[in-house]
């Protein structure tokens, strides 16, 4: 079963462009990271989803149910975290969650208790005194209390400090073995690798791919910084090099092909140091963009 199938949606917002002719489907059980850069149109294939707003043209559905038609239904399985949410501010967290239980049918309050506590969230306070990070702790605590099939978060991350983030992470893969689905939207690269399975890659309002996190990896360039006692110009002249710098006694490139060749090549060379690394999920990115 599809969590999620997008089929050519189009958003247009009168002349602006929102989302272009966007395809993808996320199974169920996956986490599923979705990254862009800020406008890429991100928050409005998710808004979309949640019949918040109407699409252009296209289709969307959630565990089979028509996003427009069944959008009520759907909402039962779903727990959703805006990017930018907007509170009552004089409401107390702990009104707000209740609210949001009461929403849903939540009776235990175990489930709110455990995730304040690992969050480090104050119940008793008033949502108009918290920072931004404890207004998305808040939030995130109404997205999971119901404990749905389908966790979609649009920026999540934005604001928690290191530590918490971490117990995020970790509750998120808790709640993804008890069978959720999650959906990630992220423009920071590095905390998609962490967690998810697949991502789908978004651009100026179009889809630039689906790719699996370790495949990225896999066909990824490696980063190589040698310093030798003299490396003559153009010393590196293979293929499948490219961002080859030189100056002084050293040079650093990217390569992707048979690491014997360069190590062939290093051999010709007095090698004072030498380092392989693989380039950040950043980097690897940067070719999509460019
Ligand atoms: N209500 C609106 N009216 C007009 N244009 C909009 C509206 N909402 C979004 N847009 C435009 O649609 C495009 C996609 O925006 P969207 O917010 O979906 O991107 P995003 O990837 O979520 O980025 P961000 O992380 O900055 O929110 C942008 O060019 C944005 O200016």
């Amino acid at each position: 079963m599809k969590a999620i199938h997008i089929k050519n949606l189009t958003k247009n917002y009168g002349d602006h462009r929102g989302i272009e002719d966007v395809s993808f489907s996320v199974e169920e059980g996956e986490i599923f990271g979705f990254i862009g850069p800020n406008g890429a149109g991100k928050s409005t294939t998710i808004r979309t989803l949640l019949s918040l707003i109407r699409p252009t043209s296209g289709s969307a559905q959630i565990f089979g149910m028509d996003c427009i038609r069944q959008a009520a239904e759907i909402a039962k399985d779903v727990g959703y975290l805006p990017g930018e949410s907007v509170y009552y501010d004089n409401m107390t967290v702990r009104e707000l969650v209740n609210y949001a239980a009461d929403l849903y049918g939540v009776k235990n309050d175990d489930k709110i208790k455990e995730l304040s506590r690992r969050l480090s969230l104050d119940l008793s306070r008033k949502m108009a005194d918290l920072s931004l990070g404890n207004k998305k702790k808040a939030g995130i605590l109404c997205a999971l209390l119901h404990s749905p099939r389908l966790i979609i978060l649009d920026e999540p991350t934005s604001g928690l400090d290191p530590l918490v983030q971490q117990e995020f992470f970790t509750i998120l893969k808790e709640e993804n073995k008890r069978g959720a689905t999650i959906f990630f939207s992220s423009h920071v690269l590095s905390e998609v690798q962490k967690i998810c399975d697949r991502v789908a890659i978004l651009k100026e309002g179009k889809m630039v791919g689906v790719q699996k996190i370790s495949e990225l990896r896999a066909n990824s360039h490696k980063k190589i910084s040698v310093t030798a006692e003299k490396i003559p110009a153009g010393f590196f002249d293979l293929g499948g090099i490219t961002n080859y710098h030189q100056e002084g006694n050293g040079a650093s490139f990217m390569f992707m092909g048979n690491m014997g060749e360069i190590l062939a090549k290093l051999s010709a060379l007095e090698v004072h140091d030498l380092f392989i690394e693989e380039p950040a999920l950043e980097e690897i990115f940067m070719h999509y963009y460019r």
